[in-house]
């Protein structure tokens, strides 16, 4: 099929018949359409946005690009206590260049259209919505009816988040920025107050204050990172202090207002912080509000849509990313899409499973975790041990020096033997989780990662010594 943005006839609505319909192009969005029009599917794509979703364009990558630029300037800090003189003039002229050009061309999403136009899709820009089972009516960008689609084989729901905007008085009127505001700015703000304490919030936190900004982050829950073990966040608290960010807890945001280039933001408790920025990080909203789930019995005021182990959410329809709540992160998009890919087309695939979903917050010290956290096994009524050591006590730590800061935690199932879960917080914390990523996800016996030889000096040799520490 050819690519075309369709219109109503005035004869009636254009109803016109295809395989499947991929309703919001996530990552994963996009995989199982190439996938689907490689198989020789008759494929539609609808994405109100850019091709790609939040990832590439305001989300993991570019916010990557900033952290790598970031801890650039973090190494040559500690230059002088390792190998003599640097002056570093920080610029974020160089970040802001490489997001724009190498990362997202401009928030232009056409590479990724003509991608899939080579595979055989036809791709709308448009808000596509559920009409009933397999159906899907298109509402083009000029807001007029485009296509409406019957999909034999069925529909591919992968329509993400959207930043959520916290009920505070007076917020909306505020030129604040999101995530998506953020990656996308020339300069780097005086002084940035960050509302949320979560990896958007603390990834963006230390990367601004790296490059000059005062910032405070301001954080409803007791610690940063509060999905992550505690030791992890104690560790992340340490190192924001050391660098002069200041890192509010229990604390929230009441009051919001903005004049003459500054925000004045009250708390709870009465205090006020003024600020050349606001950056809110609280969370996000899901895209589920408008996309017509009513039309096949789902509730459209769900916050996640339930799936199968084949990412099946109802009759010829299928779930994938964010909206599906296994873990808002690209990797498991992607996995989900492989899953539903299969199922969508009569192939041979394990069903989903999330035992060992693993993330990575990147944080300098980066934060990895894999399966549960240690409250999370007690919760699930699990006969824990754990074990833990700090990273900067180890051979390799002691060797790195500065930056060294990092804990390895271990979550066993005393009763399998097999770890459940495990942290590494650290220099290169998420390349360490990928040993006990594995290990979680085959259920290696730690009898077995105990007879293994773990290379000297490395950092995930520190692993060794947390299974010594198992209790
Ligand atoms: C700042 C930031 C940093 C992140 N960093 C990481 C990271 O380092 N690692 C990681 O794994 N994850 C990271 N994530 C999360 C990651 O971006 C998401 O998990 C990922 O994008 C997968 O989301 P998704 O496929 O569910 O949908 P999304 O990426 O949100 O895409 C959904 C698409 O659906 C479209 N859409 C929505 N509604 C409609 C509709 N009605 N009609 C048509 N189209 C519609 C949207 O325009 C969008 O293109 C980060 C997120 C943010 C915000
Ligand atoms: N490196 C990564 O993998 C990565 C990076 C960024 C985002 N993500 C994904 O995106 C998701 C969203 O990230 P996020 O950081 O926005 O969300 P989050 O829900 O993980 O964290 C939001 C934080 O904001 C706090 N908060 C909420 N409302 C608040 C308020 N009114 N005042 C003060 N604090 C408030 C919460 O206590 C929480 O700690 C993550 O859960 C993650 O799955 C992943």
């Amino acid at each position: 099929m050819t690519p075309t943005d369709g219109s109503s006839s005035e004869s009636g609505p254009d109803v016109r018949e295809v395989d499947l319909v991929v309703l919001g192009a996530g990552p994963g969005g996009e995989a199982i359409a190439s996938g689907a029009a490689a198989a020789g599917l008759e494929v539609v794509v609808v994405d109100r946005h850019l091709v790609g979703g939040e990832c590439p364009y305001y989300g993991c990558i570019p916010s990557k690009m900033m952290v790598r630029a970031a801890d650039a300037l973090a190494e040559a800090g500690r230059v002088p206590q390792l190998a003599g003189d640097a002056t570093v003039v920080p610029s974020w002229a160089p970040v802001h260049a490489r997001i724009r050009d190498e990362a997202t061309t401009d928030w232009d999403d056409s590479v990724a259209v003509d991608r899939l136009v080579d595979a055989g899709a036809t791709v709308h820009h448009g808000i596509g919505r559920l009409a009933g089972t397999g159906r899907v009516t298109v509402e083009l960008p000029d807001g007029s009816a485009g296509p409406t689609y019957e999909a034999r084989r069925g529909v591919v729901l992968n329509v993400g988040t959207r930043p959520a905007a916290p009920p505070v008085e007076g917020l909306a009127d505020t030129p604040y920025w999101t995530n998506r505001e953020a990656v996308r700015t020339e300069t780097v703000p005086g002084s940035l107050v960050v509302l949320g304490g979560g990896p958007i919030g603390s990834e963006m936190a230390q990367t601004f204050a790296r490059f000059g900004s005062r910032v405070t982050v301001v954080q409803h829950g007791e610690r940063l990172l509060g999905g992550d073990e505690p030791e992890a966040s104690a560790v992340l608290a340490e190192v924001f202090a050391h660098e002069g960010i200041r890192v509010m807890t229990g604390a929230e945001l009441t009051r919001a207002s903005y004049a003459d280039g500054t925000f004045t933001l009250t708390l709870g408790t009465g205090d006020e912080l003024t600020a050349d920025q606001l950056l809110v990080a609280a969370g996000r909203t899901p895209n589920l509000d408008d996309v017509g789930l009513e039309t096949v019995g789902l509730d459209p005021t769900a916050r996640t849509v339930e799936t199968d182990e084949r990412m099946r959410a109802g009759e010829r329809l299928w779930a994938i990313g964010d909206i599906t709540g296994k873990g808002a992160y690209t990797h498991v998009s992607m996995y989900q899409s492989a899953v539903a890919l299969a199922d969508v087309t009569g192939a041979e695939h394990a069903p989903a499973r999330y035992h060992a979903v693993p993330h990575t917050t990147f944080t300098d010290p980066e934060v990895g975790g894999v399966g549960l956290t240690e409250q999370a096994a007690r919760d699930a009524g699990l006969r824990v041990r754990v074990g833990t050591t700090p990273l900067e006590a180890s051979s390799r730590g002691f060797t790195h020096g500065p930056g060294a800061r990092g804990v390895i935690k271990l979550v066993e199932d005393a009763d399998r033997g097999v770890l459940v879960g495990a942290t590494a917080a650290g220099p290169a914390g998420g390349e360490i989780l990928g040993l006990l990523a594995l290990a979680v996800h085959a259920e290696v016996p730690v009898e077995t990662l105990r007879t293994m030889i773990y290379a000297y000096p490395t950092f995930h040799r520190a692993i060794e010594t947390a299974l010594g520490e198992l209790a």
